[in-house]
């Protein structure tokens, strides 16, 4: 029997994957594998029976992915999954940039004991009156998942989109429309675009990208959208910025103190990837990747560890499962153990990402839990599992 917590409210079709052999604890402490949106994880402490966390979603800066490694705990995201709810709400969100949408249906509500409601609309809606977006150019920073659902969705709606991403994957440059004009430096895109949106993970490198020096490289009036993480956004300068007139409207999926009253900024509350479908997906790629890794102990769009599958595992034999430092020596020493038992290996796989790896080895004979404790003290094993 496997225990599952969730730290935060998953959809139940995610839920229905786990079968009769799971249940759902309200004990952390006792849960193998843990579901997880947006709670933040960085100050848990984690129980020896934490085997693997899903992020049901996109962004694991919730996570401490390091600590998670170094205790064997594998931590998996959904890439991808709720990629289509968040481009439709950056597409929203450049439209209320442009349009007074917003400031219209305020005068409305505020108006609305008017009997001559109508009339005084007339009158009142220069007031509200915009721009459009067909003709503008658009940057999307970050090529991503969302990134390229954004840029193709602006193409057809008649943008001179603009494409910046260093590291853009084999996969979403393939999906990416020929019509994106390839921007070779993030500073082409600060110069030329009247609408620039920003689509990457929140890491040392990318934390607080757009500041200042990027913002006084931008156009004047320009409109700036933030649906991937707050950090990203120097907001001292961002503010400034508005105050200033530089920038005309940011748009951001991130609800802080520090914008939320801010003139010209549209704060949302993070509500991206809140739609049925993409909660419905993120949920079930969640439950499928921890279920396969707990019942055959293979790795799909692991965050921490490499991804690595030998398949469904075989009903008369047995599977170890071994994450360990990636450092010399380690499969050699496994072998050699299973040798001393006179054990036949009939498969095996080895998988290593930066400091870590990971060995999945198929036996015929039955795993002792002498053997099992002799693999885990060999100096750099994280965590031994026998699936049987
Ligand atoms: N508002 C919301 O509800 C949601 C927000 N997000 C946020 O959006 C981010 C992106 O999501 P996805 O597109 O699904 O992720 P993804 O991993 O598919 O794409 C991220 C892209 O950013 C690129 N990148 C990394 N560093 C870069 C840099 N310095 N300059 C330019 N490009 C860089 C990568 O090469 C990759 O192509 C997530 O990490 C998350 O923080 C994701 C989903 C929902
Ligand atoms: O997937 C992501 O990175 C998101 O930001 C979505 O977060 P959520 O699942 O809505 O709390």
């Amino acid at each position: 029997m496997y225990n599952y917590h969730c730290l935060n409210p998953i959809a139940q079709i995610g839920l229905d994957i786990f079968n009769e052999a799971y249940q759902k604890t309200d004990a952390v402490d006792n849960a193998d594998a843990i579901l997880v949106r947006s709670a933040a994880m960085h100050d848990m402490e984690f129980s020896t029976s934490l085997k693997a966390i899903a992020r049901a979603g996109a962004g694991v800066n919730n996570i401490p992915l390091d600590k998670c490694a170094e205790k064997g705990i594998v931590v998996f995201n959904t890439p991808g999954a709720n990629a289509n709810g968040v481009k439709e709400l950056v597409i929203a969100g450049m439209l209320l940039a442009s349009r007074d949408v917003i400031g219209g249906i305020d005068w409305v509500k505020e108006h609305e004991a008017d009997a001559d409601l109508a009339k005084a609309a007339e009158k009142a809606k220069k007031a509200f009156a915009g721009t459009e977006i067909q003709g503008k150019k658009l940057g999307v920073i970050g090529l991503g998942a969302i990134g390229v659902l954004v840029a193709n969705a602006a193409v057809h709606l008649g943008m001179d989109v603009y494409g910046y991403d260093p590291y853009v994957s084999v996969d979403s440059a393939w999906k990416l429309s020929r019509n994106i004009h390839h921007a070779k430096t993030v500073d082409e895109i600060y110069k030329e675009c009247d609408y620039i949106t920003i689509h990457v993970p929140a890491l040392d490198s990318t934390k607080g990208m757009i500041n200042r020096d990027a913002i006084q490289l931008m156009k004047e009036n320009v409109v700036v959208l933030n649906f991937a993480r707050d950090v990203l956004v120097d907001t001292g300068a961002m503010v400034e910025a508005l105050e200033e007139g530089k920038v005309r409207r940011y748009v951001t999926d991130f609800p802080i103190p520090e914008i939320a009253g801010v003139k010209g900024a549209i704060v949302i509350p993070h509500l991206g990837a809140s739609t049925e479908e993409s909660e419905d997906n993120c949920a079930v790629m969640a439950a499928k990747e921890l279920r396969d890794y707990l019942e055959n102990g293979n790795i799909t769009h692991s965050v921490n560890y490499p991804d690595c599958n030998m398949g469904t595992k075989e009903e008369s034999g047995h599977r170890i499962t071994i994450l360990h430092k990636n450092i010399p020596n380690m499969l050699g020493q496994f072998t050699a153990l299973l040798a001393q038992e006179n054990m036949n290996i009939s498969q095996m796989t080895n998988k290593s990402r930066k400091e870590y790896a990971y060995v999945m080895i198929d036996v015929e004979a039955e795993v002792t839990q002498e053997l099992e404790e002799k693999l885990n003290v060999i100096e750099g094993v994280l965590k031994v599992r026998v699936i049987k």
